[in-house]
């Protein structure tokens, strides 16, 4: 059994319309359709698409917060909308653009309010703040209200209150959304930790796609509802036909160069762009550009994880 279970899920709201004249019709959205993949536990997987591609109204489903409209659904063994307390005990849900915290308590009060609707025993729960506020650098501001903290206080504040009750799997909505990068570079460090140290289940939806590649070794891409790619980074590549490029700065300039496994895509003066294949070693080329040509300089550019993306959205 896996820890989440999705099979064949499918989810379509009606929505009012206008009509011809004053008349009123309904349409059907199928914001999930023919949705299947399974999550096994410590797996730390990116679940992205583009605006409207069902990401939320799949992590509703997996919350128990809307009952799908058929498919199989299973989270650490429960049917989510049938058993929402229950699974609300084993899951942490983070919404990068709103909070769950009490907006006029200090921080201290909303996490005490938490222990106590989860029903945390006082000595976990103070073992876990201790540890949590440490890792993210949050104990002088245990007596601030929350109102006045900035975002990315307010952002690991609200991870602190998904984990106190000691989830299995740790639901992100856009975690890092509005956060500078010396923030966004602490949260995903305290992530990773979290991963490793508690075998902490992660499913990150994002739009920010170095969160992925700094995070998950797994992606699921989803558009219009349904998954379009479900593998490793590498593997997204491959199937977004990406290539690296070798950047080569000659003393001279000189026509194309040539050598084996590579193609010159650009030039300009004595620098050309060689492309050659994603998963192909670097090692070879450059030795062969060393030892036929005038080299002054090379770099290596890596495949831009945004325009396989890109592709992928438009097929
Ligand atoms: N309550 C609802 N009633 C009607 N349509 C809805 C409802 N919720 C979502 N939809 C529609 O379902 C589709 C998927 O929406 P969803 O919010 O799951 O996308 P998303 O991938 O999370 O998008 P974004 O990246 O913009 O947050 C959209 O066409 C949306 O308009």
């Amino acid at each position: 059994m896996s820890l989440i279970e999705v099979k064949d899920l499918e989810r379509t709201f009606t929505v009012r319309a206008k009509g011809p004249g004053r008349r009123r019709t309904t349409r059907e959205v199928r914001a999930v359709h023919d949705l299947s993949f399974a999550v096994e536990a410590g797996e730390m997987v990116g679940y992205i698409g583009p605006n409207g591609a069902g990401k939320s109204t799949t992590i509703k489903m997996l919350t128990g917060i809307l009952v799908p409209t058929s498919g199989h659904l299973r989270v650490s063994g429960l049917e989510p909308s049938r058993h929402r307390t229950e699974l609300a005990r084993r899951i942490g849900v983070v919404f990068g653009q709103r909070t769950t915290l009490w907006w006029d308590l200090p921080l201290r009060d909303s996490f005490e309010l938490l222990r106590k609707i989860y029903r945390v025993p006082e000595d976990r729960h103070r073992r876990n703040l201790g540890e949590y506020l440490e890792l993210l650098d949050l104990g002088d501001l245990l007596d601030t209200p929350v109102r006045q903290l900035s975002l990315g206080q307010r952002m690991r504040g609200d991870i602190v209150a998904a984990l106190l009750h000691d989830p299995e799997i740790l639901y992100l909505d856009e975690p890092t959304i509005g956060l500078d990068v010396v923030s966004k570079g602490r949260l995903r460090e305290f992530l990773r930790t979290l991963n490793v140290e508690r075998g902490t289940t992660l499913l990150l939806t994002t739009h920010d796609l170095q969160d992925i590649e700094a995070l998950c070794r797994r992606v699921i891409v989803i558009d219009h509802g349904t998954a379009v790619f479900d593998g490793d980074l590498a593997g997204l590549h491959r199937e977004g036909g990406s290539t690296r490029t070798l950047v080569v700065d000659l003393v001279d300039e000189a026509p194309p160069i040539s050598v084996p496994g590579a193609q010159v895509r650009r030039i300009e003066g004595p620098r050309q762009w060689l492309s050659f294949a994603t998963d192909a070693s670097a090692a070879p080329i450059v030795a062969a550009v060393a030892a036929s040509y005038d080299v002054a300089d090379l770099s290596i550019q890596e495949p831009d994880i945004e325009d396989v993306i890109r592709d992928l959205y438009s097929r």
